[in-house]
């Protein structure tokens, strides 16, 4: 089966790009191409999605028209008008879907556009929808398996900038947003980064949860986990989504996390009978007192190269086990985040960037 699509690549590397200083859904006449072109043709341009010489030397009709006004301004029907984002590469495809509380498309659809091979690829598809409960926005995603999370950390500031470029907005803008997990409160800063307050962890195991019996309190702090025949020590944070993070074996020095086999162990974790609801698994290397470094695998996903609320959660569980302060860097195979879980009001705020990679239509 071919997917018949058109897709509009920014001229400027994606990474240079701030909200500030460009505004890619109003591109001057010469800032776009746009290319109509078969998905399941040219691979190439799909997997190479910021290379506009691979995207040219692929044949496909280029450029055949430049437009003045908003790519996602368009509203054919039949037709799903996506952005694709990335926050430190963790990649999502954005729908806008303000006009309705139901998703544009299910979770089949989801598994297919997030296919590496055969759709567009990603981690997850996020639908930006009207606000309940008072809130400007609600997020809805889909994990890449098609399973529905309740939060998203770089998802989350993804959103942001892609409501900031819906609705023509410059500058710094925050919003409230309706999740799974809560009110969630991204803000985008001077300098095009997105500051989010994650609100605060959840701790007890029965709602994390996991079935780890407590022994701090109603929390899962440092304890024992047998993962297949290997004791990991392990503490259990919430962020609205589950996470279990490790800084290593039983009695091991500090983990190096290059060495991991991560696609051996990862599905372990995800699926060991003490998560019921499964679970992300972030395995940590302390590099000081404010600097962590961390590999993750994610439930509904597999290795990403960044998690959002891991790191959260990665900071949160090193501040219980006495291995970190407060304020940390945390290295994720994509980039750093900055992380505070601030004492006075328990909340976890987390800083970093977000970015539009391209933008696309597929028949529905
Ligand atoms: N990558 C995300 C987390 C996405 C959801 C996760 N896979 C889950 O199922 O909980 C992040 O940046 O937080």
């Amino acid at each position: 089966m071919a997917i018949a699509a058109t897709i509009s690549l920014p001229l400027t590397s994606p990474a240079r790009r701030s909200l500030t200083s460009v505004n890619p859904f109003r591109p001057s006449s010469t800032s776009f191409s746009t290319f109509h072109y078969n998905l399941f043709t040219a691979p190439y341009a799909v997997k190479y999605p910021n290379s506009r010489l691979v995207a040219s030397s692929m044949s496909i009709e280029a450029p055949v028209k430049t437009s003045s006004t908003s790519f996602l301004d368009r509203k054919e029907s039949g037709f799903l008008h996506f952005a694709k984002y990335h926050g430190l590469g963790n990649d999502f495809v954005l729908i806008d879907n303000r006009d309705s509380s139901e998703p544009k498309i299910g979770t089949e659809k989801a598994v297919q556009l997030c296919d590496r091979n055969f759709g567009i690829g990603a981690d997850g598809v996020m639908f930006v929808m009207p606000g309940i409960n008072g809130t400007d926005y609600t997020m809805r995603i889909f994990n890449s398996d098609g399973s529905e999370p309740e939060m998203c950390g770089n998802g989350i500031r993804c959103f942001a900038k892609f409501i900031a470029q819906l609705e023509n907005l410059h500058g710094r803008h925050s919003f409230t947003v309706h999740t799974g997990a809560g009110l969630i409160v991204p803000e985008i800063v001077e300098d095009g980064n997105v500051r989010v307050d994650m609100g605060e962890p959840i701790l007890k195991a029965s709602e994390v949860p996991t079935r780890l019996p407590s022994n701090k309190g109603h929390a899962v702090v440092k304890s024992e986990l047998d993962v297949d025949g290997v004791i990991w020590d392990v503490t259990c944070v919430s962020m609205g989504n589950p996470h279990c993070v490790t800084f290593g074996t039983k009695g091991s020095e500090n983990l190096l996390v290059d060495e991991l086999k991560l696609a051996d162990v990862g599905p372990r974790f995800e699926h060991h009978a003490m998560f019921p609801a499964r679970t992300n698994t972030e395995f940590v290397e302390v590099l000081s007192d404010s600097h962590l470094k961390m590999r993750v695998w994610e439930r509904g996903a597999g290795a990403t190269l960044a998690c959002g609320t891991g790191a959260c959660a990665v900071v949160v569980a090193a501040v219980l086990e006495g291995r970190a302060g407060r304020n940390c860097t945390v290295d994720l195979p994509g980039g750093p985040l900055q992380i505070e879980w601030r004492e006075e009001d328990n909340h976890v705020y987390m800083t970093g960037p977000a970015e539009v990679v391209f933008y696309g239509s597929l028949p529905l």
